[in-house]
């Protein structure tokens, strides 16, 4: 099954149910029924409803996973969606979370057996149908129809359906439909029918699109998103339809089955046994390509670095005293702060030695154990390239966790392009740079933030290596970095959670349309632009008008240089995953002015999302969502 890092990932915390402190009952409540998800092994089919604890400090949760994902898949996903969720909302008495493979919420009030159709999010794909709309249209709907009958014929321990179909002169159109299994049939129907109906309604000529509500998701699209669906046992029979919860404690649906025989053990203790050894297994294999296969790189930027600048001694004290740099920033005085982003808020310092460092204070609650994060750490600190900033250290003292960088005085590279003047010379070296970091390992988040320029205006990238540290921290790096930055992500990665080397090559090409154009591309709600930009770009293209969407202030590189940039860009963005160049081979596109390019053919459009908030004001995840869905 999929990594943890790569797939769709949506959260509210719901403000209006009350807040509840650290430590109180009902957090302790919480984090019981949370744990307790993994020792009801008499469930094998994918849905939790438990509560626990009593009066107004009881707490109801429902987890439940795609019908594609095994047992022991399953209850890791539905442990990192909950880790992720109590970071996300750390206080609030009701939040949901869907992610690809799951969907986790809880309340202070019974949540079993009712159908809830908001809060609703829709994630659409930017990327239009070609010919009739309404023909279009009709085939979803009738793929999506049946499947929905399909998903709500099912029992009390699923509902579920997948199925594909081909509509003519379109692609292959996959849907997937599920309720919570505990829904009437009725129910079930109507709330993926009220899906159905919303997506048209917000959507309606978009190639693909998700319709997330808390008893119901409606997905359909070009992308295959799902496994096969995960075989029921025929000899588990399904529990009584949701029974109203004991005013005791840690009552499930399924109890009924808890007494289920010893071969039932036996198969049970199977199903978990094989899928965990399978696992180990294939986590084994997993290190002992790590380890051989992460000296070379590594060593290959040593290389690279060795060719380029002084010899790099690595600190054995990387370790910062809290006080040192809590000094150093002043008491991380806000006019120190230079900005917040999506793993903390950054401050600017001076050591007592007068070095400039720039301080990332990571969320608290990242739940990462101290030597884990040490390790991370000093992996990343390892990894140093000229074009990377560099990692200076790190603080850990009690909960505060802070990652001390170089300073890099010319902001990044979104500043520089969106600013006024701007320079080819310095975003073709961005480029240039960012091919190669991008060639050595997979980085998941460019974008022209993420590009700082140094006092020469040389590009050095950061945030690298993030993605390991917030391994258990990422579902709020994700989450923010998911939604709040759908422009540069490739559709493929955004919505479906199929993410590889041609997502990042997907957003380079976004960035650099961005450079050549001078048009922005952050912020979901200006989804619009996102389609403008590739849209315009192509549409140019094909007239042979190209020039047209160069910014005028780019006035340094030739003509025909420029018309390269595109050309590259182009290819980056095909819809077309496999016809997506390999960051090797665009670096040698830039360097190669000879070499002749491929014809690119049409770009992906992108994603973008709407949502509603109704009557309640809900915390989002992202504050760019601000559109509400009109209904
Ligand atoms: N080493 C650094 N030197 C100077 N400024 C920095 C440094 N690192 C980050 N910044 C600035 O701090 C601010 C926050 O950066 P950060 O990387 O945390 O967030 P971001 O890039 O805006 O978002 P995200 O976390 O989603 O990547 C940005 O304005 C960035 O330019």
């Amino acid at each position: 099954q999929g990594t943890i890092d790569s797939d769709l990932s949506v959260h509210i915390c719901d403000n209006t149910r009350g807040n509840y402190t650290i430590n109180s009952t009902y957090h302790n409540n919480l984090n019981t029924l949370f744990s307790s998800f993994s020792s009801h092994t008499e469930i094998n089919y994918g849905f939790y409803n438990l509560s626990y604890g009593q009066g107004t400090d009881k707490v109801y949760a429902i987890g439940l996973c795609t019908g594609d994902e095994n047992l022991v898949d399953c209850i890791e996903w539905l442990k990192f969606a909950r880790d992720g969720l109590t970071q996300l909302c750390p206080n609030q008495k009701e939040a949901i979370h869907w992610r690809r493979q799951c969907l986790i919420r809880y309340s202070n009030r019974s949540i079993f057996g009712t159908v809830q159709n908001e809060p609703m999010r829709i994630l659409y794909l930017m990327k239009k149908v070609t010919g009739s709309v309404d023909q279009f249209n009709a085939v979803v709907e009738s793929l999506m129809t049946n499947l929905t009958r399909k998903a709500a014929s099912g029992d009390s321990r699923r509902k579920y359906a997948t199925g594909t179909t081909f509509a003519p002169n379109f692609q292959n159109i996959n849907g997937q439909t599920q309720c919570t299994p505990d829904l009437s049939s009725e129910e079930c129907t109507n709330c993926l029918m009220e899906s159905m109906a919303s997506i048209t309604q917000c959507c309606s000529g978009h190639a693909g699109g998700i319709v997330l509500k808390p008893s119901c998701r409606f997905t359909f699209g070009p992308l295959t998103y799902y496994g096969p669906t995960q075989r029921l046992d025929p000899d588990s029979p399904p529990p009584a339809m949701a029974p109203p919860p004991s005013p005791s404690t840690n009552k499930t649906s399924s109890q009924s089955q808890a007494s289920a025989g010893k071969s039932k053990t036996a198969r049970t203790i199977i199903a978990i046994t094989v899928p965990v050894a399978s696992v180990v297994l294939a986590l084994g294999l997993f290190c002992i390509f790590l380890a051989v296969r992460k000296p070379t790189k590594k060593s290959e930027i040593k290389r690279e670095e060795d060719s380029h600048e002084d010899e790099i001694t690595i600190d054995e004290s990387l370790q910062f005293n809290f006080d040192t740099i809590r000094v150093a920033t002043n008491e991380f005085d806000d006019s120190n702060k230079l900005g917040e982003g999506g793993f903390g808020a950054v401050y600017s310092g001076r050591l007592s030695n007068g070095q400039v460092i720039a301080v990332k204070r990571l969320s608290r609650d990242s739940g990462q154990g101290d030597m884990e994060f040490k390790s991370e750490v000093l992996l990343m600190a390892k990894l140093q390239h000229r074009n990377l900033v560099r990692l200076l250290g790190f603080c850990l003292e009690g909960r505060e966790r802070l990652l001390v960088y170089e300073y890099v005085p010319n902001k990044s590279l979104d500043c520089f392009i969106f600013g006024g003047t701007k320079s080819l010379k310095v975003s073709l070296e961005a480029f240039s740079t960012s091919t190669r970091i991008l060639d050595y390992e997979l980085y998941r988040d460019l974008k022209a933030s993420n590009i700082l320029l140094d006092e020469e205006m040389h590009p050095k990238i950061s945030d690298f290596g993030m993605a390991r540290l917030v391994q258990v921290d990422q579902t709020q790096a994700y989450t923010n970095k998911i939604v709040g930055t759908y422009g540069y992500m490739a559709p493929e990665y955004a919505i479906y959670g199929q993410f590889s080397a041609k997502s990042d090559v997907f957003s380079f090409g976004v960035l650099v349309l961005e450079i050549v154009s001078g048009q922005k591309n952050t912020g979901i709600c200006r989804g619009e632009n996102v389609e403008d930009l590739l849209n315009l770009a192509w549409r140019n293209w094909k007239n042979g008008t190209a020039t047209n969407i160069v910014d005028p202030s780019l006035n340094d590189g030739s003509q025909n240089e420029i018309m390269r940039c595109i050309h590259i860009a182009l290819l980056c963005v095909q819809e077309n995953v496999a016809k997506r160049p390999t960051m090797a081979s665009i670096a040698l596109m830039f360097n190669g002015n000879s070499l002749t390019l491929p014809v690119p053919s049409e770009p992906a459009f992108g994603v973008d999302s709407k949502s509603t908030n109704k009557s309640i004001e809900y915390s989002v995840d992202d504050s760019s969502i601000t559109e509400p869905y009109p209904r």
